[in-house]
Parts: structure tokens; C-alpha cells; sequence
């Protein structure tokens, strides 16, 4: 029987930016104990250094993993992103290199959601600025301009697993919903789908922003769009930071065109505890302005490091890809009476022939193969009968044309 081609003891698994110790335990109880773990992110050259001969690396939405650092990292299997979001990661520089990014689709959704809700009513009752007011030892008892929430219509943009649970949450305090979205989303309760983001703008009261940072994203609230909003409206971001143009949105503060905000998330963002927060919002005290923590709650941090170190292990012990967000999706568990072999190789004609050529010998039973492709890379996996030959499998894979990566996992 051929060797495993990695010893679980021997796969490094680099964590960065304090992930939860629950996904230490999961890891380690699976045999993984060779695990680097930071709690702050890297960057440059640190990170560069630390990811050439890591096999896995775990983190959340600060470390910036480019292309230029993907190509230092020859070793690497997978990549985790301990939180929703992956756009800090080029997907397709993984992709190409034949490395599956995982995420926590939901595990923090909830988080986020409660935020929002919170913050709603918080700015339609003026409680930053009063809060702030009695801080600063003024005594401002006033019901002016203070409003219920119930009644008030809550403009969704994003109806995604976040944005429906606002939806949700915001019908029980009464709230009429809107939303948009760039595609056809099931309406939840009451809540109404409307064609266009300026119908959206032009109707809420209070809208908010729940998009992932793509193309279609980026500056989706310019100057223009925040115009569009109505006069004393409320703009919430807990999405993305480039989702928002920060200096139309002090610009509309600063000309009392909308009568507050909640920015969770900035364009510049920074890099550690110990920086200094820059933003022309700061002097607004009708700003509620949190540091990127809208799903930062022990509940969502403690089940995203279960959620996404089980990922890691199921990738790496038995070649599951489910939920891969840029990779295609192979889901699977342990055969115990096959040696597993998986291929990772460029989606071009001719490569399935020659990978299953290696397996055409005598005495070569295949028990189970799995195939998913998608327009660039096709994934393979193959379970060969423990009883057949398989001195130089791996061997034979990695000499197929079009190889990305192959391992033999047991
Ligand atoms: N502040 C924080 O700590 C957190 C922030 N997030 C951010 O929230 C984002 C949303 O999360 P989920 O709801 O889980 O994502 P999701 O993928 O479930 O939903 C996103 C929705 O936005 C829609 N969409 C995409 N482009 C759009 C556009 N141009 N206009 C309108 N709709 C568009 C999609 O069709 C989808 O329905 C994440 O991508 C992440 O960036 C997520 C968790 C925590
Ligand atoms: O917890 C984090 O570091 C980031 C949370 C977030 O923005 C996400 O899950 O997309």
C-alpha cells in the first residue's frame, strides 16, 4: 500500500487574526496538531513568510490573501475564511492553483442582524446624540424629531441570508419591508420586493445595506444615491466598506439631508487594535460607528470555529468540497474499504481519459469515482479497492498533462 502523500502531523495549519479556540479542538481532535495560531492578522512579508510552507491558513475578514501572496504559498491545500465574507481573498488566484476556499455562511448572520435592529431604533429615537449630550453633561429632554420604528418602512438592499433575517425581525416590531435585489428572492412575511434601488431610496425610511464587496457593489451609495434617499432618512452599513461613499455620506450629515447612520464597515479600515480609527464621520454624533463587529458575539465566534475547522477536516480527510465558494463541490465521507486518490487538474480535453487510464491496469477495481467541474478547474475523486495494486498512482496522476495538484488521502 502506497504511502498517504501528506502525515496528518506533518500538515501545518496556519491560523491568523485569534479565530475561536473551538477550531483549535475540532482540528486537534482530528489528528492536526501542527497548527501555527496568531491572533492578530499578518501582512507583507510576515505573512509571505509564514504562509510558504503552510498547508491549510485560517482567517477572517483582515488578511489580504492576493495572488502575489497565493504565489509564495506552493504548499497550500485550503484556505478558511472564519467569517462570510471572502473578498479578501482573490478566489480565482486559489481556483487556478487548485486551492478550495471555505467560509461560515451563516454562522454570524444572526449577529449581524440583532445589530441592526438594535441600531434602527437607537437612531430613530436620537439616542447617539443624547447619549452623547448627557456624557458631555447637557440635559436635552426632548421628543423632537424621536420616532417608534413600528409603522416605519425599512428598505432592504441585499436579501440575502442577512438581509432576510432583518426582514423577519423588523416585521415583528412592526415594521413595513421592502427590499432589492439583483436577483428574484422568495418575500418573507409581508415584506415587498421593489424593482429598483431608487424606489427603495426614495420610499425608507431607514435603508440598509446587506451586499457582499463585488463590482456591482463597489460605491453602490454614491453621492447620487445617498441624494436620492429621503429627507431625514437613515443609512445603516454592516455590509462592506467600499459598498459606501463615506465623504457623500458626511457630505448628506453635514447638510442634515439624512438625520443619521450606523457604519460597522470603511473603506480603509485599521490594520490593528493599536491604530487609530480615521474618518470624516467621527464628529457626527448622530453616527453610530462600531469597528467591523457586527458579527463579533461569542455565540457567532464560538460556531464559526466549529463550522469552518469541520470544513478544513473534511477536506482534508476525506476530499469533501461542499459549500467551496470557488471551487466545484464534491461532497463526501470516509470509504473504509477504498485508498482514496483525488485530482485537481485544468478543465481541458483529454485529461479524465488519461486520469482513468492509470486505473485501467489488472487487478484495478475503481469502487467509486466523483467528478464536478467547473469552467476552469475539474476535480476527481477516485476510490480504489484497497485490495488493488497502487504502488505509483500518485506518481502516474501527477504526470497527467493539465495537473494541478493530486493526493492520495488514505
Ligand atoms: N459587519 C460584519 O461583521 C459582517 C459583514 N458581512 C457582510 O455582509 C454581506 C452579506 O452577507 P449575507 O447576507 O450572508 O450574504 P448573501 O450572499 O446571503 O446575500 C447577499 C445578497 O446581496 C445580493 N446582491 C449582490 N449584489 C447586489 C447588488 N448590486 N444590489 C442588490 N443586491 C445585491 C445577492 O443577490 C444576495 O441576495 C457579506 O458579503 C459580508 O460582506 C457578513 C457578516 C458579518
Ligand atoms: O469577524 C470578522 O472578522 C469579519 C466578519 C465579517 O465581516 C464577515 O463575516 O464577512
Amino acid at each position: 500500500m502506497e504511502q498517504l502523500s501528506l502525515e496528518k502531523s506533518k500538515i501545518k495549519i496556519l491560523l491568523l487574526e485569534g479565530v475561536h479556540p473551538n477550531a483549535l479542538d475540532v482540528l486537534s481532535s482530528h489528528g492536526y496538531t501542527n497548527i501555527e495560531f496568531h491572533k492578530k492578522a499578518l501582512e507583507g512579508q510576515a505573512l509571505i513568510d509564514a504562509i510558504s510552507d503552510a498547508h491549510f491558513i485560517g482567517i477572517r475578514s483582515r488578511t489580504r490573501l492576493t495572488d502575489e501572496v497565493l504565489s509564495h504559498a506552493k504548499k497550500l491545500i485550503g484556505i478558511a475564511c472564519f467569517c462570510i465574507g471572502t473578498n479578501q481573498v482573490d478566489l480565482e488566484s486559489a481556483a487556478k492553483r487548485g486551492i478550495p476556499v471555505f467560509n461560515a455562511p451563516f454562522s454570524n448572520t444572526r449577529s449581524v442582524a440583532e445589530l441592526v435592529l438594535g441600531e434602527m431604533i437607537l437612531l430613530m429615537r436620537r439616542i447617539p446624540e443624547a447619549n452623547a449630550q448627557v456624557h458631555r453633561g447637557e440635559w436635552i429632554k426632548s421628543a423632537e424629531g424621536s420616532h417608534e420604528v413600528r409603522g416605519k418602512k425599512l428598505g432592504i438592499v441585499g436579501y440575502g441570508h442577512i438581509g432576510t433575517q432583518v426582514s423577519v425581525l423588523a416585521e415583528a416590531l412592526g415594521m413595513e419591508v421592502l427590499f432589492y435585489d439583483i436577483e428574484a428572492k422568495l418575500p418573507l412575511g409581508n415584506a415587498r420586493a421593489v424593482s429598483n434601488l431608487s424606489d427603495l431610496l426614495a420610499e425608507s425610511d431607514i435603508v440598509t445595506l446587506h451586499v457582499p464587496e463585488n463590482e456591482s457593489t463597489k460605491n453602490l451609495m454614491s453621492a447620487e444615491r445617498i441624494a436620492q434617499m429621503k429627507q431625514n432618512a437613515i443609512l445603516i452599513n454592516a455590509s462592506r466598506g467600499t459598498v459606501v461613499d463615506i465623504d457623500a455620506l458626511a457630505l448628506a450629515l453635514e447638510e442634515k439631508r439624512i438625520s443619521g447612520a450606523a457604519i460597522d464597515v470603511f473603506p480603509v479600515e485599521p490594520k490593528s487594535n493599536q491604530e487609530e480609527f480615521k474618518s470624516p464621520l467621527r464628529k457626527f454624533d448622530n453616527v453610530i460607528l462600531t469597528p467591523h463587529i457586527g458579527g463579533s458575539t461569542i455565540e457567532a465566534q464560538a460556531n464559526i470555529g466549529i463550522e469552518v475547522a469541520d470544513k478544513i477536516v473534511r477536506y482534508s480527510d476525506h476530499g469533501s468540497t461542499l459549500s467551496a465558494v470557488n471551487f466545484p463541490e464534491v461532497s463526501l465521507s470516509e470509504n473504509k474499504n477504498a485508498s482514496r486518490y483525488m485530482h485537481i487538474h485544468v478543465n481541458k480535453p483529454g485529461v479524465l481519459s488519461n486520469l482513468n487510464k492509470v486505473f485501467t491496469g489488472d487487478g484495478v477495481n475503481i469502487v467509486g469515482q466523483y467528478l464536478q467541474t467547473n469552467a476552469q478547474i475539474g476535480y476527481v475523486v477516485i476510490d480504489v479497492d484497497k485490495n488493488s495494486k497502487t504502488e505509483d498512482f500518485l506518481e502516474q496522476l501527477k504526470a497527467i498533462d493539465g495537473t494541478i495538484k493530486a493526493r492520495v488521502l488514505y
